[in-house]
């Protein structure tokens, strides 16, 4: 049998120098695929608001999205821990909001834990939540809910700010931390330096793991990509082809056969 993976596992992995692997997932279906490829961590990313819901940004993502769909991706985990990405405008009003809504994440939804954009700024959110014995997963680096401060979705190449940020969320109490839109030496400074284990997106192969969006590895997504996605399937053209095969089955009065009938 197979357990949960825990807190405890991931620092473990890093320990023994075991990569870590995480994607997103938003849904049942595709969560009990990644969850059955032995994935350590499922991120139900705020992303969906772009992957999902077609917006421009994260920003418009609500709590009862986030957890309506982390509610479906827990339903089908057997052995992934999964993390619930707090949306934009659920942790920054005061530290009560920010322990109330990380709350709901797993009281509600059935999450293992919460993620949180920012470093040094968001130190005494990380605290609070952790204090609540709730694990908190930090974001740095390219932190999409600030897209109008960076001025869009920009690689961060301020190094002593990423490393300080780094130290601090690790103080905070986070028990992990994503690093996202990096250089890949900076990425590996900060590796080295943190005792918990970090998980990059776009920052190099250095992380003591890996994170990327389900849609755009598995090339559901037509739209424009990332520099740092890889494509391992072309699940777009897959569909496309099943699509334009049923219209014409139907069309020419192919489809159904009597196989597919009730007698
Ligand atoms: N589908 C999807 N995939 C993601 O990885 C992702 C989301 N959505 N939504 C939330 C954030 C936004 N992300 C993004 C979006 C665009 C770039 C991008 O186009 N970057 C430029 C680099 C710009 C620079 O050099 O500063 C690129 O060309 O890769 C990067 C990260 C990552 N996250
Ligand atoms: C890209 C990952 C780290 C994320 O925050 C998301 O999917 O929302
Ligand atoms: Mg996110």
């Amino acid at each position: 049998m197979t357990s949960k993976i825990t807190t405890t596992s991931l620092f473990q992995m890093k320990k023994e120098g075991k990569k870590i692997t995480a994607l997103t997932a938003y849904d049942y279906p595709f969560a009990r695929m990644v969850d059955a490829s032995g994935i350590e961590m499922i991120l139900v990313g705020d992303s969906l608001g772009m992957v999902v819901q077609g917006k421009e940004n994260t920003l418009p993502v609500t709590m009862d999205e986030m957890l309506y769909h982390t509610a479906m991706v827990t339903r089908a985990c057997e052995t992934a821990m999964v993390v619930g990405d707090m949306p934009f405008m659920s942790y920054q009003s005061s530290l009560d909001q920010a322990v109330d809504n990380a709350g709901r994440f797993l009281k509600e939804a059935g999450a293992g834990a919460v993620k949180l954009e920012g470093g040094a700024d968001v130190c005494d959110v990380i605290k609070a939540v952790a204090s609540a014995g709730i694990p908190v997963q930090a974001h740095i680096g390219l932190t999409p809910q600030s897209v109008h401060q960076m001025g869009g979705f920009k690689v961060q190449r301020d190094e002593d700010r990423l490393m300080a940020d780094a130290m601090e969320v690790q103080s905070a109490g986070a028990f992990s931390v994503v690093l996202e839109g990096i250089p890949s030496p900076i990425a590996e400074k900060i590796t080295k330096a943190l005792t918990i284990p970090t998980i990059g997106i776009g920052a190099g192969a250095h992380c003591d793991g890996q994170i990327l969006v389900l849609h755009d590895m598995l090339g559901i997504n037509d739209r424009h990509l990332p520099k740092f996605v890889k494509k391992f399937a072309d699940v777009h053209a897959v569909a496309a082809k099943g699509l334009e095969d049923y219209l014409n089955a139907v069309r020419k009065g192919e489809f159904p056969t009597s196989e597919f009938e009730y007698k």
